[in-house]
């Protein structure tokens, strides 16, 4: 794959395996979640995110997606409690969708797509650095959240505005003074299973947390996010859509539910 790895026929989800062998590995994300599988624990605790918002840094367009960055050195926006011990720093988020409103979720449930799928990535503070982390077992925690059509949604619209500043692959711009948590459902039930990381170098290092609940995102919103594009400006350009790995195989794991 000399132009590295991306979501076309020739280099997408089905050639990853050629560089990245653990593609075919026994802890591999996203997963179809099937409800009637998932065992309710009542030892998994609430969820707690605190996120302080002026952790915020910049939005960028990476070529596979766009993600907002935040500063890491300290302890300002954490997860902590849920299925995870310890407590684990906010170091990203982004998104997965498709090119339509049918598909570009990257988990399922029971078989049902959703238009997009947002994941908040965090590092275990066990390590010095998320790059550490991001090879180790427990080292990363990924909360995923639906989006599903309906209303537009106001909280996503400072993302939705700054899109025309990274339209091309490697183009970022400012963004701070920006609270995730108002990208979170109502309910914070979810599904948790092991995983690993749902773009190379798939690394198995994920407690995957899934939100039960969705949040809203209209039909004209997704085409703002299809606006992307995954090339820079001077290549032919390509529309950022479908960058989203398909379920993979359970292989025995558990899906535990915080719910009943
Ligand atoms: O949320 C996901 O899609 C999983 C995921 C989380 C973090 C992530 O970071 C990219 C990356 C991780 C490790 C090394 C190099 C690059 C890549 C994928
Ligand atoms: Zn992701």
């Amino acid at each position: 794959m000399s132009n590295g790895w991306g979501y076309a026929d020739h280099n997408g989800p089905e050639k990853w395996c050629d560089n990245f062998p653990i593609a075919n590995g026994p802890r591999q994300s996203p997963i179809d979640i099937q409800t009637s599988g998932a065992s309710y624990d009542e030892s998994l605790k609430a969820l707690k995110l605190q996120y302080d918002p002026s952790t915020s840094l910049d939005i960028l367009n990476n070529g596979h997606s766009f993600q907002v960055t935040f500063a890491d050195d300290d302890d300002s926006s954490t997860l902590t409690e849920g299925p995870i011990s310890g407590k684990y720093r906010l170091k990203q988020f982004h998104f997965h969708w498709g090119a339509s409103d049918d598909k570009g979720s990257e988990h399922t449930v029971d078989g049902k797509c959703y238009p997009a799928e947002l994941h908040l990535v965090h590092w275990n503070t066990e390590y010095p650095s998320f790059g550490e982390a991001a090879s180790k077992p427990d080292g990363l925690a990924v909360v995923g959240v639906f989006l599903e059509i309906g209303a537009d949604n106001p909280n996503l619209q400072k993302l939705l505005d700054a899109m025309d500043a990274i339209k091309c692959k490697g183009t970022q711009t400012s963004f701070t003074n920006f609270d995730p948590t108002i990208l979170l459902p109502e309910s914070l039930d979810y599904w948790t299973y092991l995983g690993s990381l749902t773009t190379p170098p798939l690394h198995e290092s994920v407690t995957w947390i899934v939100c039960k609940q969705s949040i809203s995102v209209s039909s004209d919103q997704m085409k703002k996010f299809r606006s992307l594009l995954f090339t820079a400006d001077d290549e032919e350009a390509c529309c950022m859509v479908n960058n989203y790995r398909p379920p993979q195989p359970l292989k025995g794991r558990e899906v535990r539910a915080s719910f009943k």
